[in-house]
């Protein structure tokens, strides 16, 4: 894989606001976030349900648009990055469905390759070289002839990551990577996610409530919360005890100590 290096932060995010523009209509579902992103950061984005999650991945992989507030991509806003550059810095794995199931394993991997092949689509040795690596890092090698209608929906999740993977991009977004995964390979594809990062300067950014694992695998995270969000390494959270106050105090508390929720009974 390429080991891209440069002096810019690879994702800046300053006072940025998200949510939905129905019609005269404009829904804030989070404003004022502000965080930063270094190349080989393994990072997660945490919080209750509904909280805007999603809605922050999405916004910052440009499927969305921002409502206001500013997004770059090592230097650069993230508007000013042409389709063709965006694809090859950018990839974005969300929970949608597949509009075709019917492609195998490998099929949707080579999709992964599109910023980079010709206009006929051809595959270049380059490129069958990184769906190769994708497909054997992430262990897919015994699917890979499988059509994506056959596959649990565990594995179909493996698949995604593997296709992001084969785009090869500095900076890799994804919605809730692990939530299909048994905890043998949640924990295995959260430190191979880490592996990636450290290994390839690869930025790689996604969402989950696995927070226990996030705080143990991750080095920094962004906890949303209603009035405002927390950003940094889990470390520094724990000791400003923000992860108290993600739920209520009656439902789960925190325990410091272990990194761990206990349910209050
Ligand atoms: N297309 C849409 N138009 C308007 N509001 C939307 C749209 N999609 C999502 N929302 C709302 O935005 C809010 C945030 O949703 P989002 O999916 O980003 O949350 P989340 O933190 O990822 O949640 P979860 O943990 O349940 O996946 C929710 O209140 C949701 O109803």
């Amino acid at each position: 894989m390429n080991k891209k290096t440069t002096t810019h932060t690879a994702l800046k995010v300053n006072d940025l606001s998200i949510g939905y523009r129905n019609k005269n209509e404009i829904t804030v579902i989070a404003k004022e976030l502000d965080f930063q992103l270094e190349h080989g950061e393994l990072a997660a984005i945490v919080g209750v349900n509904g909280i805007g999650k999603s809605t922050l991945l999405r916004t910052l992989g440009n499927v969305q648009s921002k409502l206001s507030g500013s997004v770059q991509l090592d230097g650069k806003d993230l508007k000013k990055h042409s389709p063709i550059e965006l694809a090859s810095t950018i990839s974005v794995v969300l929970t949608e469905p597949l509009a075709s199931k019917n492609l195998t394993v490998l099929e949707l991997i080579a999709l992964g390759r599109q910023p980079y092949t010709n206009w006929i689509g051809r595959l270049s040795e380059t490129d069958k070289t990184k769906i190769k690596e994708a497909i054997s890092m992430i262990g897919l090698e015994n699917l890979k002839h499988k059509k994506c209608y056959e596959l649990s929906d565990g594995q179909l999740q493996r698949v995604m990551i593997a296709r992001a993977l084969s785009q090869d991009t500095s900076i890799i977004l994804l919605d809730e990577p692990t939530s299909h995964l048994d905890l043998h390979h949640k924990v295995q594809i959260l430190k191979l996610l880490k592996h990636i990062a450290h290994h390839t300067q690869k930025t790689i950014l996604f969402t989950s409530h696995e927070i226990e694992m996030t705080i143990q695998l991750c080095d920094k995270i962004l906890i949303m919360n209603k009035e405002s969000h927390d950003f940094g390494e889990p470390c520094e959270l724990i000791q400003k005890q923000a992860f108290e106050r993600l739920f209520p105090s009656d439902t789960v508390t925190f325990d410091a100590k272990t990194g761990s929720f206990k349910i209050k009974k």
